[in-house]
């Protein structure tokens, strides 16, 4: 019987999705073989540069993805929240499986309360997105530039001693770190990044057994919520690293989906929600694209393009 390898990055958060995968599979397709192959991509060996200057934020996907293409691995488990809009020549999303919490949530120094931080709290987060958000809430707040895997930024607020750090709480809770959460922003409030707490599995387009295995893990509701905000990104994203946001959620038969990009000292932020019929992702995803340019989402995500990197608080 066929072996399926599935390449993984060496991170424990990364391991630890590809092994709920494999959970997943191998319930359902117990005759499979299953191994996982760990990837060490050049973002997890250069620390000590900012992700802009090694090629950004699809340059861990880009590597596994090669070794996709090269069939040195059959299945790549990827955080939806990391992939780029387009998939390479060769390759599909075979299955996105069933969303985790999206929310946004605060780590802090002793466990302290958001409501009781200091005005001027440090706080680290690696993206615009958050620090827009996290400014627009409280413009006193310091934003401190922090890399590295979950466990890593956790430990930042001993050694950078910052009050708190801002991260997914879907990977909290896939490292059993649930714990450690002190605030959850609401979806409404802080608007997730396009796939967050998603996971996707991406295939070679040719792998037609693999596929149809990956249609019993596939969560619909996940897919097209998902697809939404990635039709959403795609209409808005000139390429390089902007504050934007999306979050797409099922409301009675129809899709509803949230938009948000902002100024990366939170002075301005642009919020708008398009609703649709269910399986209509792709357009309620343009629509709201339209609806936010019209408000005038593209000139301010190009201010933000044209400034120097170094004039931006942040560079992810
Ligand atoms: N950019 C790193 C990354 N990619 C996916 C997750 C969390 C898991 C998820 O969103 O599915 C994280 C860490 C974080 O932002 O806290």
């Amino acid at each position: 019987m066929r072996t399926i390898r599935i390449g993984s990055r060496a991170s424990r958060l990364a391991l630890v999705q590809a092994e709920l995968i494999i959970d997943g599979l191998r319930e359902k397709f117990p005759q499979y073989q299953y191994e996982i192959i760990k990837i060490i991509t050049k973002g997890d060996k250069i620390l000590d540069k900012t992700l802009d200057k090694i090629g950004g934020k699809g340059l861990f996907v880009r590597e596994i993805q090669k070794a996709l293409i090269d069939k040195e691995i059959d299945l790549a488990v990827h955080s939806m929240k990391d992939m780029p809009a387009d998939s390479p020549e060769g390759l599909m999303l075979g299955a996105i499986t069933k969303r985790e919490d999206p929310r946004d949530v605060l780590v802090t120094k002793n466990h302290i309360p958001w409501s009781q931080l200091p005005t001027d709290a440090r706080i680290g987060s690696s993206s615009l997105r958050r620090q827009a958000q996290l400014l627009n809430l409280n413009g006193c707040l310091k934003i401190e530039p922090i890399r590295g895997n979950v466990e890593t930024r956790i430990s930042k607020i001993e050694t950078q001693t910052l009050d708190g750090v801002i991260l997914a709480a879907a990977g909290l809770n896939r490292l059993g770190l649930t714990e450690e959460i002190a605030h959850y922003f609401n979806t409404e409030e802080f608007v997730p990044a396009v796939g967050q707490g998603a996971l996707g599995c991406e295939i070679r387009k040719d792998d037609e057994e693999l596929y149809n295995i990956l249609q019993e893990l596939n969560h619909k509701e996940t897919y097209n919520t998902v697809m939404a905000e990635r039709s959403f990104l795609k209409v808005m994203e000139g390429g390089c690293h902007v504050p934007i946001g999306a979050y797409g959620k099922k409301v009675g038969e129809e899709l509803q989906l949230t938009g948000m990009v902002g100024a990366p000292n939170g002075k301005e932020i642009i919020k708008e929600t398009e609703i649709g019929g269910f399986d209509d992702f792709v357009e309620i995803g343009r629509r709201l694209a339209e609806k936010m340019q019209s408000k005038g989402a593209k000139e301010l995500l190009e201010e933000v393009a044209n400034k120097d990197p170094k004039d931006r608080l942040i560079k992810e």
